[in-house]
């Protein structure tokens, strides 16, 4: 038969633009790729075997090879693994079906200098082999099948399929090396990057030197062959570890804590599992889920065993090797399974304990984590009934102390003796929350408050109403009752106090006019003890919702009704003074009116609320300036 021509995936060919034209200096990752491949395809037959061993029969043990044939420029990487069909072929290597893949090519064409380092995280390093070669060819029998194909490109936008011969099934993967990039068919070189990227590949890997001919038996595994996690703690380098993240996790970070563990007991089971120090781009994509692989007696089961670790864990990656599941366990037996029930309990403790040792021993790091991943973690507060406490305990917050991150723990050791809850507010962002004018008295006070920007706050707090019997107050909320909480910079004597603000009938006269002016527009209007330097702000009434987590139920259409707020009044603010003044000379008049629909106006754009009709705010606002120029 002849050749077929196909034409690549465009998001393939805009790839292979870059991968072909990058100056990227690391190009020996190709083979990291490519041996990665092989070990994914011997796993995979590894595991159909199980249900069919007819599969594997008479096959040769799983293996990957590397042969050089320097004659004719050719590296080939080989693998008995399960090989590919026809229409897998065109699947696998001539799309991209990973989501995300158009992030990630915008971002290397964005970038002056592509770094290709990551590109298996994005499910294509297959294409990282035209880094190095003109031309790649692909012989490949799907295990189970009779024919072979041929898949051949030049990387530079089209391939061809045509059936072949193969003994056995596996692929072999022929690069015919570029001229500027010989290095790549030096056996020592490659015996090095071996030894560097893939040591921890469960399958012997062999370099063999002078062509396909050699004997199976010319040369010595390069690696040592055995499941990295298998291995005892004490044989294992930094550089180990971080390789088989990277072969595992698809991250191209530094991992940020690995926990790696043997355990026996109840149930028997060996773990290694990562925690990354970069956030990954789709940490908050509904579709998330954690990377930990499941094995079981060094078979890989499924990388999707979801029951493994929780949703608010999906940072994680890594394996976990059970000894006691069936080796035929079936996916969705996987779903009732008590022992991986009890594993995910397990999992989730000894991640907590770790994570507890490192905010104890390295605050700064810790506090790095928790600024990539705090987030997430935050929603086992409320996801978890075993474990919320121990979150909420080592959830860490920005506060009005300062630039740093806060403990609870740490919060309540310097509350002041008078305080009687952890205060905090609620944001869309640091700026918005510092900005706000309802933390003015708490600041003058020197009273500390959480500042609080992730979505997931307002879920949380809504199932933890206290820590360690301290109630969470909203500063947004009626009953912070800062009048207990003596100190602070303004402190005032009482003569001082009475100097500084209307007297106290005048300002009830005040309050009872703009009352009467916004009647139904608010649920209630109040001297405030919040305020300091701004003339009035917006609060919730003590069993109403707070102002932010309306604001989110309301853009996600959980709630559709509006609570009336609270409007307080700042006393000793001059504006408000003036108003007490002019009530003082000549009641409530047309004035007044219009002065208290400015102040909720004022208030609600503090807010970042709508104001109900802007054409009249302006009209007002113009009224009052001309009056003061
Ligand atoms: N040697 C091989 N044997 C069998 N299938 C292979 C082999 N090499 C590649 N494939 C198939 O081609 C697909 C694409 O490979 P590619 O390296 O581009 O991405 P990936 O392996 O899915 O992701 P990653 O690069 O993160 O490992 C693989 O998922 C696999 O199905």
């Amino acid at each position: 038969m002849t050749a077929e021509n196909f034409q690549f995936q465009a998001e393939v060919t805009r790839l292979l633009h870059i991968v072909t034209n990058a100056l990227y200096s690391e190009k020996e990752i190709f083979l990291r790729e490519l041996i990665s491949n092989a070990s994914d395809a011997c796993e995979r037959l590894r595991y159909l075997a199980i249900a069919d061993p007819s599969l594997t029969e008479g096959a040769e043990p799983f293996r990957i090879r590397i042969a050089v044939d320097r004659e004719a420029g050719t590296l080939t990487v080989s693998d008995n693994g399960v090989g590919m069909t026809r229409d897998e072929l065109i699947e696998n290597l001539g799309t991209i079906a990973k989501s995300g893949s158009t992030a990630f090519l915008e971002q290397l064409e964005g970038g002056k200098s592509a770094d290709l380092s990551v590109i298996g995280q994005f499910g294509v390093g297959f294409y990282s082999a035209f880094m190095v070669a003109d031309e790649v060819e692909v012989l490949t029998r799907r295990a189970g099948e009779d024919t072979a194909w041929r898949w051949k490109s030049d990387g530079s936008g089209a391939y061809t399929i045509e059936d072949a011969e193969r003994d056995g099934h596996g692929s072999d993967v022929v690069l015919k090396i570029a001229e500027a990039q010989k290095e790549f068919l030096d056996p020592d070189r490659l015996r090095r990057i071996v030894e560097t990227y893939s040591d921890h590949i469960a399958w012997p890997i062999t370099i063999h030197a002078g062509g396909e001919e050699m004997a199976d038996d010319a040369d010595e595994p390069v690696n040592k062959a055995s499941a990295l996690w298998t291995r005892p703690k004490s044989e294992i380098t930094e550089q180990d570890y971080k390789e088989f993240y990277h072969h595992v996790g698809g991250g191209f970070d530094e991992p940020w804590l690995t926990i790696h563990a043997h355990v026996e007991g109840k149930v028997e089971y060996r773990l290694l599992l990562f925690v990354p120090s970069e956030r990954p781009f789709d940490l908050f994509h509904p579709d998330r889920k954690h990377r930990v692989k499941l094995y079981v007696k060094r078979v890989f089961i499924t990388d999707e065993a979801e029951e493994l670790a929780p949703s608010y864990m999906r940072f994680l990656r890594g394996v976990v090797d059970s000894e006691d599941l069936p080796l035929n366990v079936s996916r969705e037996m996987l779903q009732n399974e008590p022992l991986l029930r009890h594993m995910r309990g397990q999992i989730v403790k000894r991640v907590l304990t770790e994570l507890e040792r490192k905010a104890k021993n390295d605050a700064e790091g810790f506090a790095k984590f928790w600024e990539t991943f705090g987030a997430v973690l935050k929603e086992g507060i409320y996801e978890d009934q075993e474990v919320g406490e121990r979150i909420l305990e080592l959830s860490r917050f920005h506060s009005t102390a300062g630039e740093g991150l806060v403990g609870l723990d740490e919060y309540v050791a310097r509350m002041k003796p008078e305080q009687e809850a952890i205060y905090y507010i609620t944001a869309e962002d640091l700026e918005q929350a510092r900005r706000s004018p309802q933390l003015e008295g708490f600041r003058a006070r020197g009273v500390e408050v959480l500042l609080l920007t992730d979505p997931v706050d307002d879920f949380w707090l809504s199932v933890r109403p206290a820590y360690n019997e301290k109630p969470f107050r909203s500063v947004t909320r009626g009953g912070a009752d800062l009048s207990k909480i003596a100190g602070g910079e303004t402190e005032t004597s009482e003569e001082e106090d009475k100097a500084d603000k209307p007297g106290q009938t005048e300002l009830a006269t005040l309050i009872a006019g703009i009352k009467q002016a916004l009647g139904e527009k608010v649920k209630d209007v109040r001297e405030s003890g919040r305020l300091q330097e701004s003339p009035v702000c917006l609060v919730a009434d003590e069993f109403d919702m707070d102002l932010r987590l309306e604001r989110v139920l309301k853009a996600h259409k959980q709630v559709d009704r509006a609570s009336k707020r609270i409007m307080e009044i700042n006393p000793r603010h001059p504006l408000i003074r003036r108003l007490a003044e002019r009530i003082r000379e000549g009641g409530v008049d047309d004035a007044l009116t219009e002065a208290s629909e400015l102040l909720l106006d004022q208030a609600l754009i503090i807010e970042g609320e709508p104001i109900a009709d802007p054409a009249a705010f302006s009209r007002r606002m113009a009224d009052f300036m001309v009056r003061g120029l």
